[in-house]
């Protein structure tokens, strides 16, 4: 049985003292829930604010970026051992944003994930098929080449901890959620994906969160689907009242 989680990726929103108002909502509201992992992702400024305000509140904190090497020339960049020392658990890598406007590569991701591994943080690998490429009938294959490049050269060991985040390029912050049966579809695939790369029952474990326009009217019906396990949460995670209903999707 694989916990859900369900991950509020906040972008570039929220000062540290916007933050701590969310949090001081939030955390009543999801206080008693131990069936879903929460986590959050402010910007890296709002990092080292937070573990005080969730201390006891049973919600992990993420970064949304990562460099791949520990310390050294590299103005502008943040390493993984920083994020610990921050109060990180969690990182969001190769999310569609980052790949769409900073470049960021397979190859990039792959560097990205490696770092945060051996780092002792939790990976969120971000995938996902744009627009162009579902109506080219690219989407699986856009998704095995995000998959087999993103995830090169670990082991099935070093892969555990990875949780892995489907989104839809055209259905992040449009309002078009893909369809439970699409974003099941796509699931399955990449659980497939997995199997091959890292074996049954690696695939069996991973958390495959669905991202893009997940609201709380709409997470029940995708958390339903068999190889749906989660949820990377944007919009809906800036209110404390939309992201605990979705935490609370199952009741
Ligand atoms: O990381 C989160 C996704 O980009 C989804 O954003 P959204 O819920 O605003 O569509």
């Amino acid at each position: 049985m694989r916990k859900p989680v369900i991950a509020g990726n906040w972008k570039l929103f929220k000062t540290k003292n916007e933050a701590l108002a969310l949090i001081e909502e939030l955390a009543p509201l999801v206080s008693g829930v131990s069936n879903v992992e929460i986590v959050v992702a402010p910007v890296f400024t709002v990092l080292p604010t937070l573990p005080a305000a969730l201390a006891g509140t049973g919600i992990s904190l993420a970064a949304q970026d990562v460099f791949w090497e520990e310390e050294g020339a590299f103005t502008g960049e943040v390493s993984p051992r920083m994020l610990l020392d921050a109060g990180a658990s969690h990182v969001i890598i190769g999310h569609s944003e980052r790949r769409q406007y900073f470049g960021e590569t397979e190859e990039t991701v792959n560097k990205k994930v490696k770092a945060a591994l051996k780092g002792a943080l939790v990976p969120i690998m971000c995938i996902g098929e744009t627009l162009e490429a579902r109506e080219a009938g690219d989407t699986f294959k856009v998704l095995e080449r995000q998959l087999r490049g993103g995830l090169e050269g670990l082991t099935a060991t070093q892969f555990a901890p990875v949780i892995i985040a489907y989104e839809p390029v055209w259905a992040i912050g449009t309002g078009k959620v893909a369809s439970d049966d699409q974003a099941q579809e796509a699931h399955a695939f990449i659980r497939s994906v997995v199997t091959e790369l890292f074996g049954k029952p690696a695939a069996e474990k991973v958390r495959i969160l669905y991202g893009g326009s997940v609201k709380p009217e709409n997470a029940k019906g995708l958390m339903s689907r068999p190889d749906i396990d989660g949820a990377l949460v944007g919009g809906a995670s800036l209110k404390g009242s939309s992201f605990a209903s979705i935490v609370r999707y199952g009741e």
